[in-house]
């Protein structure tokens, strides 16, 4: 794998992806990063050695570019970008909320286009990405762009467009459910009298170990919670608690509210 990477933006989502890919050896001056201001791009150059670009349309004369800003830039961005990519390179956008319609409005029809829903953990090589490509991107290209992320972790593709804003309930906005659940098993250690620091280790730990398992074991998740419920033991008061207020609920709410928010975005935006 020769072909060079570009990153239009260089914020969170960026960084982590550039980060896991160097983590596993993609060699640094394939990559070729802009950002609006300065400071992002010096920081991932002295820490990463990537090369960094004066502007946009320079980081996207890259074989594969990325897409990497805020949805509400995504428009600017593009018309600013559209006389520089005469070479015709394969597009990657991570934005969430933007349809392949949009950016074809903005780009012109012909562009190969993949749509990504990457997730920050990919810094540490356990991204979880969904992929899905317009019908100008070749086989070769959904190859590469699997290449690229599987460099940082998982991929899966959807066959259907709308199934991205699923993934984004499920993967790209999740590692946040996942902070405010630590945040909350860390409190209530510390209420119960362990320190900040042992109750942060161990529920770390704890819910990484249980991923772990999940994704090594082949039954089911639920039968592995079975297996740490003793009948009459502490495990099922606390899962009955979480039963009684409506944990599965709360999820299916918030999971629906964020999938519609994508929705609505893509609404608002595909206006523009
Ligand atoms: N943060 C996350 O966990 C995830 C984010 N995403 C998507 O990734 C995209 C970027 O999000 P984040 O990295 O979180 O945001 P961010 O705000 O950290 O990064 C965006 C970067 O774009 C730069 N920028 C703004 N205008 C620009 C312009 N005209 N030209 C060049 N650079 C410009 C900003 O200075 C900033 O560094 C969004 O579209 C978001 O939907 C997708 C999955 C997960
Ligand atoms: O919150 C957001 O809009 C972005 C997309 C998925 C994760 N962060």
């Amino acid at each position: 794998m020769s072909y060079t990477i570009g990153f239009i933006g260089a914020g969170n989502m960026s960084g982590a992806i550039i980060g896991g890919m160097i983590a596993k050896g993609i060699a640094p001056e394939r990559i070729i990063a802009s950002n609006r201001g300065r400071e992002k791009l010096d920081a991932l150059q002295s820490k990463f050695g990537i090369r960094v670009a004066q502007d946009n349309l320079e980081a996207a004369q890259a074989d594969v570019v990325v897409l990497s800003v805020k949805p509400q830039m995504m428009k600017a961005v593009c018309e600013a970008l559209k006389p520089g990519l005469g070479h015709n390179p394969l597009l990657v956008t991570v934005a969430a909320g933007l349809e392949v319609s949009s950016y074809q409005r903005w780009l012109g029809d012909h562009i190969a286009l993949v749509r990504c829903m990457p997730n920050t953990p990919s810094l540490v090589g356990k991204g979880a990405s969904g992929l899905y490509a317009n019908d100008n991107v070749s086989a070769a290209q959904r190859q590469q762009v699997e290449q690229l992320m599987q460099s940082v972790g998982i991929t899966q593709w959807v066959e259907k467009e709308s199934l991205i804003n699923a993934v984004i309930a499920v993967a790209g906005s999740s590692p946040a459910y996942c902070f405010l659940i630590m945040e909350a098993m860390i409190e209530e250690g510390v209420r119960q009298g362990l320190t900040h620091a042992v109750a942060k280790a161990l529920t770390i730990q704890a819910l990484a170990g249980a991923a772990e398992l999940a994704a090594q074991s082949d039954v089911e998740v639920d039968e592995l919670k079975r297996r740490v419920m003793s009948p009459g033991g502490t495990t099922e008061q606390a899962i009955f608690s979480l039963e009684d207020g409506n944990l599965r609920e709360i999820f299916s709410r918030a999971m629906q509210r964020c999938a519609n928010r994508a929705d609505e975005m893509a609404k608002q935006m595909g206006e523009q």
